[in-house]
């Protein structure tokens, strides 16, 4: 079921220590999202996954294979933080390389289909040199899911794509999901994270600072009700919740506790502004850490 682990990572430049001690687990079929601030270590530690740095200790298993072994990359997938491809061929041409390089049998049908999934379709015969950024990285996208891999890894996939475009990637990222792939994810745009991720890590200068499923991470989710009018008989009924300031909050509500509460207030005469679900976001909770850690 796992198809990328590393134990004991550890890396450092000169004095710098980059990675001090980095465990994490990405199952099949599972989205993973690596957060955490700048020079955290995120895409170090991606780079000693992959092979493209060597750790200075610690072990990597890729798709059950020592992640020293070259054969545990072909069915690995890759976009890197920095793209750049060849400027002098077309979309068509660096997918044709690429399958090469990777030793895959990928049909043109299939190839051409790729290019169409993150809406190349119609440049496939222009050449990358006249490429835009966004257009760059969704061939970088294209590269990386062209030989149908079971591990896909992607630094930052969305940093130059348009909202469209960042849409597009998180259903490529479910359509992943579904057909079992793995998919270990480096970016900062926590709302994509939380939306698309199964379990996220958390990295601060080196080191997992936290790591879990959003629940975990996130809590329990909650409805919060704004009321009006409340009067004794209400505040009753209201006994056994939370008062946070002028909201009443729920927890753990079974399917038709807030339902029955709502129409009891109402009976009660009590005036109902708002009924909202309420949970941290997971911009707050990182915030949080980070800042325990400091
Ligand atoms: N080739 C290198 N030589 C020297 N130091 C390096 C090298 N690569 C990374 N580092 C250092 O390792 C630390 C982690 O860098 P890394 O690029 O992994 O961070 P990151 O979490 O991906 O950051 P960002 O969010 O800014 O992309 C930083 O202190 C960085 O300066």
């Amino acid at each position: 079921m796992t198809a990328a682990w590393c134990s004991g990572l550890r890396k450092r430049y000169r004095q710098r220590t980059a990675i001090g001690d980095v465990s994490l687990t990405v199952r099949r079929g599972e989205v993973v999202g690596l957060l955490g601030p700048n020079g955290a270590g995120k895409t170090t530690v991606i780079k000693m996954l992959l092979g493209l740095v060597r750790p200075d200790a610690g072990e990597v298993l890729l798709l059950g294979r020592p992640g020293r072994d070259p054969a545990s990359r072909a069915k690995v997938g890759y976009l890197p933080e920095l793209f750049r491809y060849q400027p002098w061929l077309t979309a068509t041409e660096v997918l044709d390389l690429h399958v090469r390089l990777a030793g895959a049998d990928v049909p043109a049908a299939a190839r051409r289909e790729t290019l169409g999934q993150v809406g190349l379709a119609d440049r496939a015969g222009d050449r990358v040199g006249g490429f835009s950024k966004g257009m760059q990285q969704r061939l970088g996208l294209a590269v990386a899911l062209v030989s149908r891999p079971e591990l896909v890894v992607l630094d930052e996939p969305t940093s130059a794509l348009d909202p469209i475009g960042r849409a597009d990637v998180r259903d490529l990222l479910v359509g992943l999901r579904a057909r079992g792939v793995a998919v270990l994810l480096n970016s900062h745009l926590i709302g994509e994270v939380e939306r698309v991720c199964d379990r996220v890590v958390i990295l601060d200068k080196g080191r997992v600072a936290a790591a879990g499923t959003l629940p975990e991470l996130l809590g329990r989710p909650e409805v919060r009700l704004r009321l009006g009018n409340v009067g004794e008989e209400a505040e009753k009924r209201l006994g056994n919740f939370l008062r946070d300031g002028a909201e009443y909050v729920v927890l753990d509500a079974g399917e038709d506790e807030v339902p029955a509460l709502v129409a009891d207030l109402v009976a009660l005469d009590v005036r109902i502004h708002a009924v909202e679900p309420g949970r941290i976001t997971l911009e707050e909770r990182l915030l949080d850490i980070l800042r325990e850690a400091k």
